[in-house]
């Protein structure tokens, strides 16, 4: 982790910049707006997926997890400073304990018609615990992972999930009136097979899918490249049996969506590898140690814990987040090829929640 030096002056990488002007921006040094921050508020999880997780993982030791209470006042200074969609996620977000202490008290903001959305991206597990109050807490729309729906290719990605608590948690959100959107990483020979099933799934329960091509992350020996699907290759088959209709709807996020007419639902494609979308980039990404990812695909970070408990007033919290804001790069440098000398990054996707 590089030390911090604050010397920000503000406005000095983005005086032409319109949205800049507004009170409390954050733009960063390639002109894009930090709109969206990413929470992952616990290291831990219940499953295991192989594309994320080791089989055995050492988690971070409780103490030195930031408290909910620290997680609330860095949410709410991002806030402050011009985020607008805020999403947890993990390791599992609904496995940290008393979660929905932390949920009802950001939903604060969706109220004060600060934050336009607030939102989670979850295995499921726990759904079906955690669907009303989610509701009742002014949750929306959530995101669930699901890569397969066959019970025993669930175990295997998952190593420890069930599929069909998962299915029950989906029941329990959608009849709790959350929207949910699908994500399911497209694995080669794994469920490349299933994907029109799992697009008649979603669609037939007004879920939108989204696919996510594999990203190298983790230890340098869990190599990915046997599991890499690049989503050209998805989306033209898929069009062999779909009509495919690009859109031009939005959320915030990376994924470009397409109509597909048979089904009437939603298709995403979220394709680091193939077709990157750093460009557009609008957010960072907080771990549940209090450490900024300014990249999901770099290792640079900032510590915003030291910052938060130096002084009770946000002024220097706010000032350490600026001077990180100048360091977000242009793009990840993801790589999927065995002869490659280049190590991926080195940290699991729990870590920073994907
Ligand atoms: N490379 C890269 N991948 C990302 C980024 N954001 C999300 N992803 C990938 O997309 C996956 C799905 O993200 P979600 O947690 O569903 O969030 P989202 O795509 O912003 O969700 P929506 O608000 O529904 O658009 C993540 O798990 C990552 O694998 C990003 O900034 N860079
Ligand atoms: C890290 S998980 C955290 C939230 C929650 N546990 C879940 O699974 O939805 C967030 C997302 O990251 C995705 N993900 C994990 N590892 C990935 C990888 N190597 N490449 C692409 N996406 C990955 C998962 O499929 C999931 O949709
Ligand atoms: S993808 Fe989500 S559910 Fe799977 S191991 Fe990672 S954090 Fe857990
Ligand atoms: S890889 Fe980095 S720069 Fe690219 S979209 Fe993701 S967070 Fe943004």
């Amino acid at each position: 982790m590089k030390e911090i030096t604050v010397d920000y002056k503000p406005g000095l990488f983005s005086a032409a910049d319109p949205i800049a002007q507004q009170a409390g921006s954050m733009i960063d040094p390639f002109g894009r707006a930090v709109t969206y921050l990413r929470v992952s508020v616990t290291d831990r999880c219940d499953f295991r997926c192989t594309y994320c997780m080791a089989e055995n993982m050492t988690f971070l030791p409780k103490k030195d997890l930031l408290t909910l209470e620290e997680l609330d006042r860095l949410c709410s200074a991002f806030i402050a400073k011009g985020v607008r969609k805020l999403r947890l996620t993990g390791g599992e977000p609904l496995v940290r304990k008393n979660i929905m202490f932390l949920i009802r008290s950001l939903s604060r903001h969706l109220q004060s018609g600060a934050l336009e959305e607030l939102t989670l991206t979850t295995n499921g597990s726990q759904l079906a615990r955690y669907a009303t109050e989610l509701a009742e807490a002014g949750v929306k729309r959530i995101n669930v992972s699901l890569d397969t729906l066959d019970k025993e290719k669930f175990h295997t990605v998952t190593r420890w999930g069930d599929l069909d608590r998962v299915l029950d948690g989906i029941d329990a959100a959608l009849a709790a009136g959350i929207k949910i959107k699908i994500n399911a990483v497209a694995l080669k020979g794994f469920n490349e097979a299933e994907i029109p099933q799992l697009l008649r799934f979603a669609h037939a329960r007004a879920m939108d899918l989204t696919l996510i091509e594999t990203m190298p992350m983790g230890e340098i020996d869990e190599d990915r490249t046997d599991q890499y699907l690049p989503l050209s290759r998805v989306r033209q088959t898929l069009s062999e049996q779909f009509t495919l209709t690009d859109l031009d709807y939005k959320t915030g996020g990376p994924a470009r969506y397409v109509k597909v007419e048979e089904t009437g639902g939603k298709l995403g494609f979220i394709t680091p590898m193939t077709h990157n979308f750093c460009e557009s980039c609008n957010r960072v990404r907080l771990t549940c140690t209090g450490t900024l990812y300014m990249c999901l695909g770099q290792d640079d970070a900032a510590d915003l814990r030291t910052a938060l408990r130096a002084s009770d007033d946000n002024a220097y919290l706010s000032t350490v987040i600026d001077e990180a804001i100048t360091r977000k790069p242009k793009g990840h440098d993801f790589i999927i090829d065995r002869t490659s000398q280049r190590p991926a990054v080195a940290r699991h996707m729990s870590v920073t929640g994907g």
